[in-house]
């Protein structure tokens, strides 16, 4: 096989666009341990995902959790999943759509705006050739995650340059940065909290859980620990909530070794205990509900805060569709779109210019 790929002739007439991809995760196809194996195989062998040598991971995930974990989360997954489909790809699907919209209106025909998942389908290879079949020159990566942790951000890059390798015509690429203390992604959390609030009611406590990742993570340099303290401290600090009146922890917590504390689960526990006369819990780390904030935190974290002795406990929706969290997406690309749009927009040759590359471009054809 070739090592890089035959690419269609280069064409000089069609106008070059840029192109906004937003990648989350990823998700199964369906509620099913059939549908959730593949997934999960995909996902736990990303070195960036699990540090474990090679051939020791191999022997475990093939041997217990591949045959255990399937099932156990298809029924999970089937507890939170709808009509559309799984929540994760539903609201991103949105996202990418309203993004569209928004950008698509301030630079008309310039950009193209679409989504992809890290794991599952629609794959970012599939995604970056087809916006290269778009003739998107150059592509804005955004990956779905606020705060940088290298089993996400780095993953999705990663996966990115791996498709590049083959690539024989690159687009050229940016990646945006973590943006876990935009000021704007801060607005649209505080938005969300306070119109919860208007509806339900303000609670004693705000819980802010965020996705764990392995403590050693943290040891070996990796940013995601401090940056879910910073997005926690400036969201605090936008409610107006002093430190008595709000608790940073870390959920999901996967295989045996020690993830960053405090665990929700203890923390959930614990607050259940004081009787509170409502506890509200927010994933701010996650941009679109999924499993892990609709199964583990509105149904089991619920569930466990009540058999504690809690009363109320709010649940309180991810940024999904929020108008102020799409302006976020809006100028998160926006800053990215700096430079290569000329006077607010795209490079346009004027046709003078592009009949002269066509016949330099002839001359080269005809006489090699
Ligand atoms: C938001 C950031 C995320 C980080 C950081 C993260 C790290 C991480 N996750 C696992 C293992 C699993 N995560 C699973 C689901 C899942 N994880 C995130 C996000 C982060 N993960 C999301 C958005 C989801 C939900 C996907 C959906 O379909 O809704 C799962 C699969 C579900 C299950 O079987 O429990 C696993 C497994 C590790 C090991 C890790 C860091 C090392
Ligand atoms: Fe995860
Ligand atoms: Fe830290």
């Amino acid at each position: 096989m070739a090592r890089y790929l035959t690419e269609p002739q280069f064409a000089h007439q069609n106008p070059a666009k840029i192109g906004v991809l937003l990648i989350n995760l990823g998700t199964p196809e369906a509620p099913t341990a059939q549908a959730v194996r593949p997934y999960l195989r995909q996902f736990l062998s990303d070195p960036r995902v699990v540090e474990i040598p090679k051939a020791i991971w191999w022997l475990i995930l093939n041997g217990i959790i591949l045959t255990v974990r399937p099932k156990k989360s298809a029924e999970k997954y089937a507890s939170i999943w709808t009509k559309e489909g799984s929540p994760l790809k539903v609201w991103t699907i949105k996202q990418a759509k309203l993004l569209k919209g928004q950008l698509g209106e301030a630079f008309p025909g310039q950009l193209v705006v679409d989504y992809a998942m890290r794991y599952g389908s629609p794959s970012i290879e599939s995604q970056i050739s087809q916006l290269k079949t778009l003739n998107c020159q150059k592509i804005i990566i955004v990956p779905m995650y606020p705060q940088y942790a290298a089993s996400t951000t780095a993953s999705v890059n990663d996966e990115v340059y791996r498709v590049l390798q083959k690539t024989r015509f690159q687009p050229a690429i940016r990646t945006v940065a973590p943006y876990y203390d935009h000021p704007r992604y801060i607005a649209a959390l505080a938005a969300q909290v306070r119109q919860h609030w208007q509806a339900n009611g303000k609670g004693e406590h705000l819980l802010m859980s965020f996705h764990g990742v392995p403590r050693y993570t943290l040891e070996k340099g990796d940013p995601y620990h401090c940056h879910a303290l910073k997005t926690g401290r400036l969201l605090a600090e936008a409610l107006d909530l002093n430190p008595t009146q709000y608790t940073v922890s870390f959920q999901s917590r996967f295989g045996k070794a020690e993830w960053l504390k405090p665990y929700t689960s203890q923390v959930i526990q614990q607050l259940g205990q004081k009787q509170l006369s409502q506890l509200d819990v927010i994933c701010p780390g996650f941009v679109a509900d999924c499993l892990e904030t609709l199964e583990e935190i509105a149904i089991e974290g619920r569930h466990d805060y009540l058999q504690a002795g809690g009363k109320n406990y709010q649940f309180i929706p991810c940024l999904n569709d929020h108008a102020e969290w799409i302006s976020t997406l809006e100028e998160l690309v926006r800053t990215e779109l700096t430079g290569w749009l000329t006077n607010g927009k795209a490079e346009k040759r004027n046709i003078d210019e592009l009949n002269q590359s066509l016949n330099r471009c002839k001359t080269i054809n005809t006489t090699n």
